[in-house]
């Protein structure tokens, strides 16, 4: 079953309203609409850009969708700091970035904490884009696809197969995340399917071929293609190389099939 790739960048804490504006035009001057065609592509900026990248892809009708990078598993009330998956959604939200290993390791945010805001999320009908991935000690200790495989499980417990149909997996190594040293396409794909056969397993075939599965770590133009041009590779979560629109749109184009 083909499924249309999606390159999402999470622009993590970086880039205010004002410079957010800026990257969200030169991306979409950058890369020309027939690439739309062939890829999805998505910002998550942080909440405080969100309103800014609204007006700015709104004023152009740009087909480039946008994100958050959490949202809280409360409906809404006493919970200071926190952002709810209406308010995103409110703001035109189309996705929202879950279970980050940043947000895992900094936050100490759990499966079962993740398959609430999942949940949540998918109540108010965003698409949670759900990360897991393994650190390096246990790649090291060859414990990698079981690791995922839980990760996987915990994070989507207690989620119909209906609702499990509309979320976006991102694979992202902890070892490879910022760190320049990505999977190979093999280690990639080995994960990627892993998790498409648990899905098939836990909530049928239908759920686990519609599924889009991404990989998330040191993504860049450079490798972005032999990494989508895998069998369970449906796009990426990218990271630093999304800051900067003009290399950010290529690696779009390479993941919709063609050079800029
Ligand atoms: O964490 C990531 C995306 O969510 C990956 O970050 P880098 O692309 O900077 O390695």
């Amino acid at each position: 079953m083909a499924r249309k790739p999606l390159i999402a960048g999470n622009w993590k804490m970086n880039l205010n309203h004002l410079e957010a504006i800026g990257v969200v035009q030169k991306l979409y001057f950058a890369l020309p609409t027939k690439y739309y065609d062939h890829v999805d592509v998505a910002v998550c900026p942080p909440f405080t850009d969100l309103r800014s990248v609204q007006t700015a892809i709104d004023a152009d009708s740009m087909p480039i969708t946008y994100g958050g990078q959490d949202c809280s598993p409360e409906e809404s009330g006493a919970f200071t700091g926190d952002v709810s998956a209406a308010m995103l959604r409110k703001l035109g939200c189309t996705y929202v970035v879950l279970g980050h290993s940043e947000r895992r390791s900094v936050h100490g945010e759990d499966d079962a904490l993740v398959a609430r805001k999942v949940a949540k999320a998918l109540e108010h009908g965003l698409t949670p884009i759900l990360c897991l991935g393994e650190g390096e000690e246990v790649r090291d200790a060859g414990g990698h696809v079981e690791h995922c495989t839980a990760q996987l499980d915990g994070s989507l417990k207690g989620l119909t197969a209906e609702q499990v149909g509309r979320v976006v997996i991102a694979y992202e190594p902890v070892w490879a995340i910022g760190t320049g040293k990505t999977a190979t396409t093999q280690d990639a794909q080995e994960v990627c399917h892993a998790l498409r056969e648990r899905l098939r397993e836990v909530h049928g075939p239908a759920v686990a071929d519609a599924v889009r599965i991404l990989y998330g770590g040191s993504v860049k133009s450079g490798n972005v293609k032999d990494l989508v041009a895998q069998a369970d590779v449906d796009g990426a979560l990218v990271g630093g190389a999304s800051l900067e629109p003009e290399g950010f749109a290529e690696l779009c184009a390479l993941a919709a099939g063609g050079p800029l």
